[in-house]
């Protein structure tokens, strides 16, 4: 069973993938982590982020060792992942080794951006969750203020609607729900909440599917 879970920053898809992950024995890959490495090789190597070529022979080269970088997870990174992610060579340099760890058996888990759309339109349960952006930038400020990070909600609500702008403005593979994915507004849900949601709609499918 392949589960594709998209959605803006600080939706909660990660929590979400990793939860269900979790639940039904799969294993999970955030895919924003690629772009976010992808981002850092360029940062590491003094190119610009805007650097197409190097971004490109960054995608292609990219040591899968690289996505347990913990710096990957800081609040610059979100914002340069989405310069890097919308040059479409980039993105078709990824495509295979995401598809790959999709299709390993007994299935998976992934979430980002155009997994039920790009990556992954096959896949059997399609997940699109939401927030408002002002739900999403409280999350994202806890989060970053508790890893001590100094940064104002006003900043990280800015960060979140710039984000949002350019992931589906972009021509490649933008930020969009599939026609066929369940949408999940999680403004008001706890995270227990929006876990039950998530697994109700796997359940679905599985008895729609007998
Ligand atoms: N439903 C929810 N209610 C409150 N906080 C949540 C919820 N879902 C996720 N979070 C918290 O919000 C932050 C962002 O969640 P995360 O899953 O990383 O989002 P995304 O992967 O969409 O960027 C994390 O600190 C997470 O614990
Ligand atoms: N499948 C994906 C995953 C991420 N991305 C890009 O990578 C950036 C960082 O993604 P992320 O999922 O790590 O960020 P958060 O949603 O956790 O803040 C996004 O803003 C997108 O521009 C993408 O284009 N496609």
């Amino acid at each position: 069973m392949i589960i594709a879970i998209d959605g803006p920053a600080a939706s909660g898809k990660g929590t979400l993938a990793k939860r269900l992950a979790a639940h039904y024995g799969l294993p999970h890959l955030d895919t924003g982590l690629l772009y976010r490495a992808v981002a850092r090789v360029l940062m590491d190597f003094d190119h610009k982020l805007d650097d197409d070529a190097a971004a490109v022979r960054a995608a292609q080269a990219l040591e899968p060792s690289r996505l347990d970088d913990p710096r990957l997870r800081g609040r610059e990174m979100g914002e340069a992942a989405s310069v890097v992610a919308a040059i479409p060579a980039v993105r078709a340099a990824l495509t295979e080794w995401q598809r790959g760890f999709a299709r390993r058996a007994p299935g998976a888990v992934l979430d980002g951006r155009d997994i039920g759309t790009v990556i992954c339109p096959d896949a059997q349960v399609k997940i699109f969750v939401t927030a408002t952006a002002e739900e999403r930038a409280r999350r994202r400020f806890r989060e970053l203020a508790g890893r001590g990070e100094t940064v104002t909600y006003e900043t990280v609500l800015d960060d979140i609607r710039r984000r949002d702008a350019r992931d589906s403005g972009r021509s490649a593979a933008p930020l969009a729900a599939a026609a066929d994915a369940r949408l999940l507004d999680t403004t008001s849900l706890d995270i227990e909440q929006a876990v039950r949601a998530a697994i109700g709609f796997v359940e679905a499918v599985r008895r729609e599917e007998g």
